[in-house]
């Protein structure tokens, strides 16, 4: 692990049903940045994520998290985990909600509201949960995991479903809590959402295929635009290797 890593991983596989999904995978996610986690769908963002907050099997390789395993039960209050589909009270208030978590994280009741205030729902914020638009529902999971103020914030895909003025918000919210030394690691699929990261990590099929600044991927690739700059490295590194293994981890 280098000095400025607050998530670090070496040599980590894992299996999922017969799929080699995470492939001896050695990277490190830099403290106080915005790390972008990108790659195809299937490529393994939510695994390395799961395998990061410590809920994922592992089948051996090692990842280290604020200098201490992942899972470990020091790390529970350190780390907010915000999931592709929200998890939150369906029968509670938006303001419930947020409450709940920020309670349960000794956080007042301003905190609550200001988080709630980042996610752009105070206007909604006597609503139900139950009762919002899917793009709702996951900001209310999001304000629930900002309320905690945790020092490592992993979020898999959360602008998905969110119109162009919210994403750049919550992009720009997510530089602010970098600039406070929140290590965010932010998986999507849209490489226009590349150019909000410090650095980025490139997966494909469960291999890291670089760790570049999106300026350094531009330079080495000749493009411009990073999704083309995405492609053209995964030209460059040839056909996809669809490994299957026996092994049924999950
Ligand atoms: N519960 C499971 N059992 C078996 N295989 C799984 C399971 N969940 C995921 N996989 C497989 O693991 C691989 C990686 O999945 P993962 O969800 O990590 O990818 P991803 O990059 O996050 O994809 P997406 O962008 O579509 O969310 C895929 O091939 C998927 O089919």
């Amino acid at each position: 692990m280098t000095e400025a890593a607050a998530i670090s991983t070496r040599e980590l596989t894992v299996r999922r049903g017969r799929r080699m999904v995470l492939d001896g995978l050695n990277l490190d996610v830099e403290a106080g940045a915005v790390t972008g986690l990108l790659g195809p769908s299937g490529s393994g963002k939510t695994t390395l994520i799961r395998a990061v907050v410590g809920t994922q099997i592992v089948r051996s390789g090692q990842v280290t998290v604020l200098g201490e395993p992942a899972g470990s039960p020091a790390l529970r209050h350190r780390i907010g985990y915000v999931t592709q589909s929200p998890s939150i009270y369906a029968d509670l208030t938006v303001t419930r909600n947020v409450r709940y978590f920020a309670s349960l994280y000794g956080r007042s009741g301003a905190a609550a509201d200001s988080a709630i205030e980042a996610v752009g729902l105070r206007s909604h914020r006597s609503r139900l949960a139950g009762n919002l638009s899917g793009g709702q529902s996951s900001r209310v999971s999001l304000a629930c995991a900002l309320v905690a103020e945790p020092e490592v914030l992993l979020l898999d895909e959360p602008t998905v479903g969110l119109d162009p003025v919210l994403r750049a918000d919550l992009w720009d919210r997510f530089a602010d809590l970098a600039r406070n030394g929140t290590t965010l690691l932010v998986s999507s699929h849209v490489m226009e959402e590349a150019d909000h990261c410090a650095t980025l990590l490139l997966l494909r099929e469960g291999r890291l295929l670089a760790h570049v600044t999106p300026t350094g991927l531009r330079r080495r690739t000749g493009r411009e635009r990073l999704d083309e700059a995405f492609l053209q490295l995964i030209r460059e590194t040839g056909p996809a290797d669809d490994t299957e293994a026996r092994g049924e981890d999950r």
